[in-house]
């Protein structure tokens, strides 16, 4: 009998069903002789084209996971996988390279280039990746975003929450397989952050991007398809379509509602 040849070749491979897939991945942290567990084995799956909220009490290890799923940093052991490419099998100019060319990233600290106009800065990604941005597009996201008015203007000149919004749609034009957010309305009043969560939910549904995004809010995690429940660096539920009061109610049973209705 023959026996098919593995790994099979890359066009046989069956297409990638999840985009972001962490297998048994643990952090920990040593300073001094302590050593701090934040990951705990996590194993989870993000499908393709959907918008995941990542939630938990302060501390329990979200924005480590972002950094470990998104290559930003690496799990001490187990395995993560982006678009069926394996992180952990690749040095640091490849991540880079995977992390220009097909991943996005709305974090807190805005990281804008200070010395480039607000247009300069969302074209940028795309431009680094050798992809034109149509002059149109940047127009209709940062009008969108309400930046049009700012698109000449230099980042020091903006509020922080315009600043996020500038982070976004330039995660947005880069047009990336995957984009990863860390609280991205948290610094925005609540028209910009149902703004910014319509623009984010038209990325999964119109152009197909998966998204992983770190809140604390239960009403911004009510727009994902899936919201994760993390708790002491371990995946304890997943609730799939749910409302914002059921994340809330969830939330609390993790000892995380804030008195004022929040989660933190
Ligand atoms: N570089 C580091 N060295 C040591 N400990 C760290 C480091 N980075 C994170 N930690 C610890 O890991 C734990 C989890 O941090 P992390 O930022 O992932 O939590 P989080 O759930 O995102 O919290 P928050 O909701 O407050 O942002 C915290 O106790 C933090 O102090």
């Amino acid at each position: 009998m023959t026996r098919t040849p593995y790994p099979a070749k890359p066009a046989q491979r069956p297409p990638v069903r999840h985009s972001v897939v962490l297998r048994d991945v643990v952090k920990t942290y040593r300073t001094g002789a302590t050593t701090t567990t934040v990951l705990d084995g996590v194993t989870f799956a993000f499908p393709r084209r959907t918008l995941t909220a990542v939630m938990g009490p302060s501390g329990s290890g979200k924005s480590t996971l972002l950094h470990c799923a998104a290559g930003l940093d690496r799990p001490t052991s187990g395995s993560v996988s982006v678009e069926g490419t394996e992180l952990t099998s690749l040095d640091e100019a490849a991540l880079t390279r995977l992390r220009r060319d097909r991943l996005g990233f709305i974090f807190q600290a805005y990281n804008l280039v200070p010395t480039l106009t607000v247009r300069q800065n969302v074209t940028l990604p795309a431009e680094l990746a050798s992809r034109r941005v149509a002059d149109s597009a940047a127009r209709d996201v940062l009008a969108r975003l309400g930046l049009g008015g700012h698109a000449d203007a230099r980042p020091a000149k903006l509020s922080g929450g315009q600043q996020q919004r500038v982070a976004i749609a330039r995660a947005l034009l880069s047009e990336p397989a995957v984009i990863f957010a860390d609280e991205p309305t948290g610094a925005l009043d609540s028209r910009s952050a149902a703004e910014v969560l319509g623009l984010l939910r038209d990325a999964v549904d119109d152009a197909g991007r998966t998204i992983v995004m770190v809140t604390h809010d239960p009403i911004a995690a009510s727009v994902a398809d899936a919201v994760v429940f993390f708790a002491d660096g371990r995946v304890v539920d997943t609730l799939h379509r749910p409302s914002a009061d059921a994340v809330a109610a969830r939330m609390a049973t993790l000892g995380a509602a804030r008195p004022n209705g929040g989660a933190r």
